[in-house]
């Protein structure tokens, strides 16, 4: 009778998540079973337990069904992108690369914690507000990509006024998200070097950092500043990328280098740190952006800047893990 009670019961399983149930046996009228959840968010993981349950629940036979639920801690790799000041296109940069590192068939997550300007949800066009499951948030899709802001939970002058011991929670209550099978993390960093980016690097443990710099000379300063604290703290600075390098006329599409050029390049030799490559100064970049339309989610001349910086990236991921 038991035999072909647990038959019955395996059999009245949905098909598609039978391979996640392993060591089912039934004795004294209890159904126990382990629930593979690996790679699953919780509320999938929730769905997949009452799924289950459903189909063995008052079979004959069965008197009570225990589950047990395990899952394999997904492998994560946590990016962090910092700037030595503000303005420097850090936001757009770790918007785009996020994207275009998706497009290359990762599963990828943005995290925006910075707390002087949560521009994420603007930039990648969502005004969608996460839910929470077990106090956990959920990341809300957007453009290809996993999304929390701190400007999801608050509003923007409310996350300004943040002082360290606030800030950082905040930042552990996005890292702590239900990132689910996400492999890739890119952390959008406040600009500067303070607490937010000492505790992500303490709690979180960054596999490596990008540095967003403008090519001024001031900016490359900032930046030298940010690139020493992740070295300080043992980060790997994965490279430097250099945004608003150039100026295209938006009539006949000819550069001018108001600001000079391959400084930026130049300084990432002499700090031997990579050069992940440039993206122009342009007003389509802009203009799409301000309108939640990330040039590196489609095809066109702007994204192909940021597909290049993945790449380069992704090729420095791998040399690194090595
Ligand atoms: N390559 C670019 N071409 C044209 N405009 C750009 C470019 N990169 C960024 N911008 C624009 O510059 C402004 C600042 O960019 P962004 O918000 O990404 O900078 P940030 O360094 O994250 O700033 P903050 O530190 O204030 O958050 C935005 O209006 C953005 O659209």
């Amino acid at each position: 009778m038991t035999d072909a009670a647990l038959a019955a019961a395996l059999q009245n399983i949905p098909e598609n998540v039978r391979d996640r149930v392993a060591a089912p046996r039934i004795a004294g009228g209890v159904l126990s079973l382990v629930l593979d959840a690996t790679g699953l968010s919780i509320s999938d993981r929730i769905k997949l337990e009452s799924q289950v349950r459903t189909g063995v629940e008052g079979l004959p036979g069965i008197d009570a069904v225990r589950i047990a639920v395990t899952a394999d801690k997904v492998h994560r790799t946590i990016i962090a992108v910092g700037s030595g000041k503000g303005g420097v296109g850090k936001s757009t940069v770790s918007a785009n690369l996020a994207i275009a590192l998706a497009r290359t068939g990762r599963k990828v997550g943005l995290v925006d914690a910075d707390i002087y300007g949560p521009s994420q949800p603007r930039l990648l066009g969502s005004d969608e507000r996460p839910e929470a499951v077990e106090k956990t948030i959920i990341p809300v899709e957007a453009q290809g990509i996993r999304l929390l802001s701190i400007g999801q939970l608050v509003d923007k002058d409310a996350a300004l006024a943040w002082r360290g011991a606030m800030a950082t929670k905040a930042l552990g209550q996005l890292l702590d998200g239900d990132w689910g099978d996400t492999e890739i993390l890119v952390v959008d960093l406040p600009p500067g070097t303070g607490d937010v980016q000492l505790s992500l690097m303490q709690n979180w443990k960054p596999a490596g950092a990008v540095i967003v710099s403008t090519p001024q000379d001031l900016a490359l300063i900032d930046a030298r500043r940010a690139i020493d604290l992740f070295n300080k703290m043992g980060v790997p600075i994965l490279g430097l990328v250099e945004n608003m390098a150039g100026y295209a006329c938006p009539h006949c599409g000819e550069m001018s280098d108001p600001f000079g050029s391959g400084g930026a390049e130049a300084a990432a030799r002499s700090m031997e740190i990579p050069f992940l490559g440039r993206v122009p100064l342009t007003l389509a970049i802009r203009e799409a952006s301000d309108a939640g339309r990330p040039p590196a989610a489609s095809d066109g001349e702007e994204g192909r800047a940021f597909h290049a910086i993945a790449a380069r990236l992704i090729e420095r991921m791998n040399q690194s893990a090595a």
